[in-house]
C-alpha cells in the first residue's frame, strides 16, 4: 500500500452483476469477421465520466486503431469500440446525470462514427461498478456473440488517458483489480498533458514489474488538451465550445440547459469569474509558469489528484488499505 494515499473511509456498495431487464448489449456495429483470420479480435473500452463527451474522447479510439495498425498489426485487429459512462454513484463533482451523459455519448457515436458504440450497462447499475467489472461485462457479452462466429476469444482492452494510468495505485484501485485489468485485459494509454507517462509506468513497475507488460503507450502527435472540465467551465462562462465537441452534443446541452451553473462542481476552478478574467488569466499564467518550473509541465486544472475520487475500493480492499 502506498503511504501517500489516505485511509478509505467510504467503501462503495458491493458490485452488483444484476442487469436491468430492459438492457441489451449494443452489438450492431461489432465486426462479425476478421479481415485476417489469424489475428486476435480486439475490442477497446473507454471508461470515464464523459461529462460531456468531447472530440478528444472520440479521437482516442482513432489513435488507438492507428497504433494497432502501425505497431501490432501482426497480433490484433480492432473489431469494436465501446464508451462506458460511469454511474451517478461515482463520487465526482460536476457530472450531469447518467441519463444525459449516456445520451450525449450515443448522439456523438451515432453522428460522428460508424463503429463506436455506447454501453449503458455500467451507468445503469444501481451501485458503482469498478472498471475491472465493466471490462468483465463487455468481454462476457462480446464473446457470447463473437466467439462462436470467429472460433476464438475476443481480447478486450481498456483505453484511457495517462492521468488514469497515473491514478493506478493501491488506495484508488484494488490490487486485485489492477492485477486483473493489467494482466488479463491490458491498457492502451493516450499520453496527456500534465501527466508524465514515464513516471506513471515507473510507479506501476515498482508495484509489480509484470503490470506494465500489456501497457501500450500512444503518443499524441497532434496534442489535444481538451478536458470535460474545461468544457463545463467554458459553458458556465458563456464561452463558445464549438469545434471542441460534436455539434449534436452542443445542441443537446443547450436544449437541456446542462452545465449552466456551478451545480455540484466543487473542485477548485482554474477559470476565473468573467469580470476578472483578464487579471486572473494573467495570474493563472504566472501560476502555471511557477508550477512548471517547480514540477515540470502540467496543467493547472488537471492535476491527477483532483481528477479521480479516492473512494472506489471494494470493501475488502478498504480494510486492506487502512492496515
Ligand atoms: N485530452 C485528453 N488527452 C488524453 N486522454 C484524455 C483526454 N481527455 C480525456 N481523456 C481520457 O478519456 C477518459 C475518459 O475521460 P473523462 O470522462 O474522465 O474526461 P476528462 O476530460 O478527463 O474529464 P474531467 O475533466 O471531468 O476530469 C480518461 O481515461 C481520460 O484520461
Ligand atoms: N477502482 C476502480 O475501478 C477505479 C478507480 C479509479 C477510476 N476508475 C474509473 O476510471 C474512470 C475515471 O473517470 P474520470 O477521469 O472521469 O474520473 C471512471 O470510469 C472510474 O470508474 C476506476
Amino acid at each position: 500500500m502506498s503511504p501517500t494515499h489516505p485511509t478509505i473511509l467510504t467503501a462503495p456498495p458491493t458490485p452488483s452483476n444484476e442487469t436491468p431487464s430492459t438492457y441489451t448489449f449494443p452489438s450492431d456495429r461489432l465486426l462479425r469477421s476478421l479481415e485476417n483470420p489469424s489475428l486476435i479480435p480486439l475490442i477497446l473500452v473507454a471508461c470515464g465520466s464523459f461529462s460531456p463527451i468531447t472530440h478528444m474522447h472520440l479521437r482516442m479510439f482513432e489513435m488507438a486503431v492507428d497504433h494497432v495498425r502501425q505497431n501490432l498489426s501482426d497480433t490484433y485487429e480492432v473489431v469494436g469500440g465501446y464508451i462506458s459512462p460511469v454511474s451517478d454513484r461515482y463520487n465526482k463533482a460536476g457530472l450531469a446525470s447518467a441519463t444525459h451523459r449516456i445520451r450525449m455519448c450515443e448522439l456523438a457515436c451515432e453522428q460522428t462514427s460508424d463503429w463506436l458504440m455506447v454501453d449503458p450497462w455500467e451507468a445503469e447499475q444501481p451501485d458503482y461498478q469498478p472498471t475491472a467489472v465493466v471490462l468483465d461485462h463487455v468481454a462476457d457479452e462480446a464473446n457470447k456473440i463473437l466467439e462462436p462466429l470467429m472460433g476464438k476469444k475476443v481480447q478486450v482492452s481498456l483505453l484511457c488517458g495517462a492521468d488514469l494510468l497515473m491514478s493506478m495505485t493501491p488506495g484508488v484501485w484494488s490490487v486485485h483489480d489492477l492485477d486483473h485489468i493489467l494482466l488479463t485485459y491490458g491498457l492502451f494509454v493516450i499520453e496527456r498533458n500534465g501527466t508524465s507517462v514515464s513516471e506513471a509506468i515507473a510507479q506501476l513497475k515498482e508495484l509489480n514489474p509484470e503490470w506494465t507488460s500489456k501497457v501500450q503507450i500512444i503518443r499524441q502527435l497532434i496534442p489535444n488538451d481538451i478536458s470535460s472540465t474545461s468544457i463545463r467551465q467554458f459553458l458556465r462562462l458563456g464561452l463558445s465550445v464549438h469545434y471542441l465537441l460534436p455539434w449534436c452534443v452542443i445542441q443537446y446541452i443547450r436544449e437541456k440547459g446542462l452545465y449552466m451553473d456551478e451545480g455540484k462542481e466543487k473542485r477548485p476552478s482554474s477559470m476565473p469569474p468573467i469580470g476578472r478574467r483578464g487579471r486572473a488569466l494573467q495570474e493563472q499564467q504566472q501560476d502555471r509558469q511557477h508550477v512548471q518550473e517547480k514540477d515540470g509541465p502540467q496543467s493547472l486544472e488537471t492535476v491527477d489528484e483532483e481528477r479521480h475520487p479516492r473512494t472506489l475500493l471494494r470493501p475488502e480492499d478498504a480494510t486492506q488499505s487502512s492496515n
